[in-house]
């Protein structure tokens, strides 16, 4: 054996040390440093087991060991067989004990031949060993001489200790196994109790660590740092738990060798220790106790937990009592929740029917004045311009429910303000959408046949121009109401052209000082103003495909001129004659609208060109808008409020339910009907007269025209079918009177003259009467004068008269007269059928036809008539009479008399007037030469006009205004 492995002991060991030396694993480190330098890097020299000190015995016992836990560690590194302690023991495997010798010497050997690939122990050597000194060939070569050398009672002793050694180091391994143990179940426990039991927090240097720069390294540095320092103190205090525990049993062993005075066997020993563990049991587990818990402060711990137990239920119970609370206000809340709910589904139903309530009334109240007819009223506030932004307004409030409050903020006090209500009210935010939008039923009514006005009104620079043209016709956005208009009448025409066709005009009107050029000129109040009145006028007309009814309407959009005060726009010379002019025609307005407010007899429409054109859209059956528009400044207040009270008036201006121009397509076909059956009843006269059964004496023709003449015979108010049983209840005779009446009446009876104001629409039916009569030739009467073209039937009447005092017709006279009456009668019909483009108006002829027809009826079988005692009812009668007819008692000629009736009660009144209409005059016949006179509108007024006002309207359509 390599001298190397005797290192540390003596230069001749005795085998009793010898053996010890191999125990305690002294040989086998300096073998193992020999063959593999440095791998245990400290050896034992002197392991001793004497336990002499209390001190130095546990370490002794420690060192013993050593040198054998470094082997078995290091050759465990260098993964070489190995073994355990026990092995060395007395009944351990020493096969083991010689396998790890074999490979050590294995690996020595392919060490010292250079090591050369990857050294492998080639397996277990067959080891012929006992327990009992079987030679191993670590023991070969010199060792084996070393064996030779010694006797067998030293090797039996050898194994002997080597088995105590190793019985010790298993023991050892046991006891580091529990430490090991202890320390992994209560290591953290135990920094638990070390930290809460002894307060070491407070010693923890960390001021110190901070300071020396390692509290700058990240938190975990600083954690495992502090945990590091605190085991370290932990395990100090372990240590001196440990030392104590060694020292006792220290004390333990020496007294019981003391006792026993003697060596000690190792199971001795052992249960020396087992009953020194023992007795420290308590100790132990309280000490286990105290890792667990930490430390003794936990011998109340019952009581705290107790205590905490009791917190825990009481923190149950307050729990379960505000679970319960909680569940209780959720409760409630869902139920609020539905309740406010419900009440907001309430109130959103009730906002919803309260908005449609007030929709509904605002409906209503346009209804109700749509159909009283009332003019509508909307009034506009124009914003300050950019250069006003500072001035103080005069608008106070604007109502939803179209009130405006002015206030003069230079005259502060109780009458400062001054309320006015509208139909609505824009602000000056108002958009031209918004003020369109209000507009646009208006202007689609045009196309469903209604006249509609739209004009506005205000001072000068107000925003009239700005609401009907707009600032900027570039600008869809900025468009006004005349663009929107037309726009909106074109998309409807377009979507309405599978039912309606559409025949859409348009007409300018400029009125200038009364007169027909237009004027831009400059105040001192705006630049820009408009001097004149400017209406655009469109007329449409559609026909429905489907029944062939057309329909008319007429849309006047009109921008009047501003209605400053005369001194305030500073105007002199030509400006000042416009300023008065347009003074003049906006007070002639004024004084219309008085007029029809006050629903007087006479509407002074002709003193202003202004008045002229708008007559039809003020008294007649329009539709009438007025945007009034308002200068917020201060120093407009005067204007602001003059021109609100005027809008005021109007507002109040009443003029009946507005009717639509449409003429039904079976109206045509019943007009048509009439004219074959009234060209068939003439055959049957004249063939009546052929047979000369008329006998009239012109006295009682004359009787007749005096009565006539004096105007004050009126067709009585009946309707035909009553007054075709009166005629019933008459004699032949009367109804013979009756007819000639008629046929003089035409010609003679001077109506009353009536007032400027009178329907045109009576004039122009007047007269082709007199140019009838006129043309009539003379000669073939022998009327002692002649009648002049522009001679009134007043005059012609008393001619006739004349003639009839000295002269005596005969009958073939009056045969003549009649011939001469029909002819101008048939002129006069057609003349009216053409130029009233199949109306449903009567005239003369019919009239004549229809006389002749009432024969049957209210004559007797000779034909002879009786004079009509009034003209005027033939229209209406003679419709009946003709339905009636035998000859032309057909179900459709039923249906249209039953038509003409209702029609005849509409047009009774109108009738009226007709027959007191005063003949030519300059004015009437400067009507006439508008030839546009005659236009659907004025047709229909003649037939369906129900009362005497709006008869006085002017025919709507084209003026030519000098
Ligand atoms: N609603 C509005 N929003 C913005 N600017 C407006 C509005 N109304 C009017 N204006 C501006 O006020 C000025 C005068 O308006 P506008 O010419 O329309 O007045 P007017 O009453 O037609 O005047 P005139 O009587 O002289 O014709 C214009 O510069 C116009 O752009």
């Amino acid at each position: 054996m390599d001298r190397v492995a005797l290192e540390g002991l003596a230069t001749e060991p005795s085998v009793e040390e010898f053996c010890l030396a191999l125990r305690n694993g002294l040989i086998l480190c300096n073998v193992l440093n020999r063959v593999n330098p440095g791998a245990v890097p400290k050896v034992v020299e002197n392991p001793v087991i004497t336990v002499e000190s209390t001190d130095g015995a546990a370490q002794s016992a420690i060192q013993y060991f050593e040198n054998m836990r470094n082997f078995l560690l290091a050759v465990g590194e260098m993964k070489l067989l190995t073994f355990e302690a026990s092995d060395l023991e007395k009944g351990g495997s020493s096969i083991k004990v010689v396998d790890c010798i074999l490979c050590l010497k294995g690996y020595h050997e392919w060490k010292l031949a250079g090591g050369i690939g990857v050294w492998r122990y080639g397996g277990l050597v067959k080891v012929t060993s006992s327990s009992k000194g079987s030679p191993s060939s670590l023991l070969d070569g010199t060792s084996a001489e070393l064996y030779d050398a010694s006797t067998l009672p030293h090797n039996q002793q050898l194994l002997e200790i080597l088995d105590l050694v190793t019985e010790v180091s298993l023991e050892e391994s046991n006891a580091a196994n529990v430490l090991s143990l202890l320390f992994d179940q209560f290591g953290l426990r135990l920094l638990q109790a070390f930290l809460t039991q002894y307060r070491v927090a407070e010693d923890i240097p960390l001021n110190e660590m901070v300071v020396s720069g390692l509290g700058i390294l990240s938190g975990l540095s600083d954690g495992l740092m502090l945990i590091d320092w605190v085991l370290e103190q932990a395990v100090k205090e372990f240590c001196m738990l440990l030392v104590s525990q060694r020292n006792q049993l220290g004390l333990l062993l020496k007294r019981t060798l003391k006792d026993c005075s003697k060596t000690m066997s190792k199971p001795e020993l052992v249960e020396i220790v087992v009953r020194f563990l023992k007795e420290n049991s308590c100790r132990l587990s309280s000490f286990s106790k105290f890792c667990f818990c930490g430390g003794t402060a936990n011998a109340n711990r019952e009581e705290r937990l107790a205590h905490q137990q009791k917190e825990l239920e009481k923190l149950k119970f307050s729990f379960c009592e505000m679970k319960v609370k909680v569940e209780c206000s959720q409760t409630k809340w869902e139920e609020e929740l539905k309740m406010l709910e419900h009440h907001m589904q309430c109130l959103q139903v009730n906002t919803s029917s309260y908005h449609k309530l007030l929709e509904e009334n605002r409906l209503l109240h346009n209804q109700v004045q749509d159909l009283k007819g009332n003019i509508r009223v909307y009034c506009r506030v124009r914003p300050f311009l950019s250069n006003q932004c500072d001035e103080k307004s005069t608008i106070d409030h604007i109502g939803e429910d179209g009130s405006i409050m002015i206030v003069n903020p230079q005259k502060p006090g109780k009458d400062a303000r001054k309320i006015f209500s509208f139909n609505k009210v824009f602000g000056a935010n108002a958009t031209q959408i918004e003020v369109f939008a209000d507009t646009q039923p208006l202007i689609r009514s045009v196309m469903d046949g209604y006249n509609v006005c739209i004009f506005a009104y205000g001072q000068t620079g107000s925003g009239k121009t700005y609401t009907m043209s707009g600032p900027d016709v570039t600008t869809v956005e900025t468009w006004g109401v005349n663009y929107r208009a037309l726009n909106d009448l074109f998309c409807i025409s377009r979507s309405r052209a599978d039912v309606v066709s559409y025949d859409v005009s348009i007409q300018m009107i400029e009125i200038y000082n009364e007169q027909g050029n237009r004027a831009v000129g400059a105040t001192a109040l705006n630049e820009r103003s408009s001097r004149s009145h400017s209406v655009l006028t469109v007329h449409v007309q559609g026909r429905e495909l489907a029944t062939d009814s057309i329909l008319r309407g007429c849309l006047h959009l009109v921008d009047l001129a501003g209605s400053e005060r005369v001194d305030k726009s500073e105007a002199t010379g030509e400006r000042l004659r416009e300023a008065q002019h347009i003074n003049r025609s906006l007070s002639a307005l004024g004084d219309v609208i008085s007029a029809l407010a006050q629903k007087s007899s006479h509407i002074p429409y002709r003193n202003s060109k202004l008045t002229q054109v708008l007559q039809d859209a003020l008294g007649g059956q329009a539709k009438t808008l007025m945007f009034v528009h308002i200068n917020p400044e201060v120093n407009a207040f005067g204007e602001t409020i003059s021109t609100l009270k005027f809008a005021e008036r109007v507002a109040s201006v009443e003029l009946g339910a507005a009717r639509a121009n449409k003429e039904a397509g079976e109206v045509r076909e019943l007009k048509e009907e009439i004219s074959k059956l009234k060209s068939a009843l003439e055959s049957k006269e004249s063939e009546t007269e052929r047979r000369g059964y008329c006998q009239i004496t012109l006295e009682e023709q004359n009787s007749k025209f005096r009565s006539c003449s004096s105007g004050k015979q009126r067709r009585p108010r009946c309707s035909p079918a009553l007054f075709n049983k009166e005629l019933d209840a008459q004699s032949p005779s009367i109804a013979e009177e009756s007819y000639r009446s008629s046929i003089m009446l035409r010609s003679a009876s001077p109506p009353p003259r009536r007032s400027l104001s009178t329907d045109r629409a009576a004039i122009i039916k007047s007269k082709p009467k007199i140019v009838n009569i006129d043309d009539r030739p003379i000669s073939r009467l022998q009327f002692p004068d002649k009648s002049s073209i522009n001679r009134s039937s007043a005059t012609k009447s008393s001619a006739l008269t004349n003639r009839s005092s000295s002269v005596c017709w005969n009958p073939q006279e009056i045969s003549n007269l009649r011939t001469a009456f029909s002819e101008h009668e048939e002129k006069q019909f057609k003349s009216a059928l053409n130029v009233r483009q199949g109306g449903i108006r009567k005239n003369m002829a019919e009239s004549r036809i229809k006389s002749k027809h009432q024969q049957p009826f209210g004559f007797d079988s000779g034909g002879r008539e009786e004079p009509h005692k009034k003209s005027n009812f033939y229209e209406t009668e003679n419709e009946c009479s003709l339905i009636e007819s035998p000859a032309h008692g057909s179900p459709r000629a039923k249906q249209l008399k039953h038509h003409m009736t209702r029609i005849s009660q509409n047009v009774e009144p109108r009738v009226l007037v007709q027959a007191v209409e005063p003949l030519s005059s300059g004015k009437h016949e400067n009507k006439l030469r508008n030839g546009a006179v005659h236009n659907g509108k004025k047709e229909r007024s003649d037939t369906t006009e129900p009362g005497l006002r709006r008869s006085r309207s002017l025919p709507r359509g084209k003026f030519i205004l000098s």
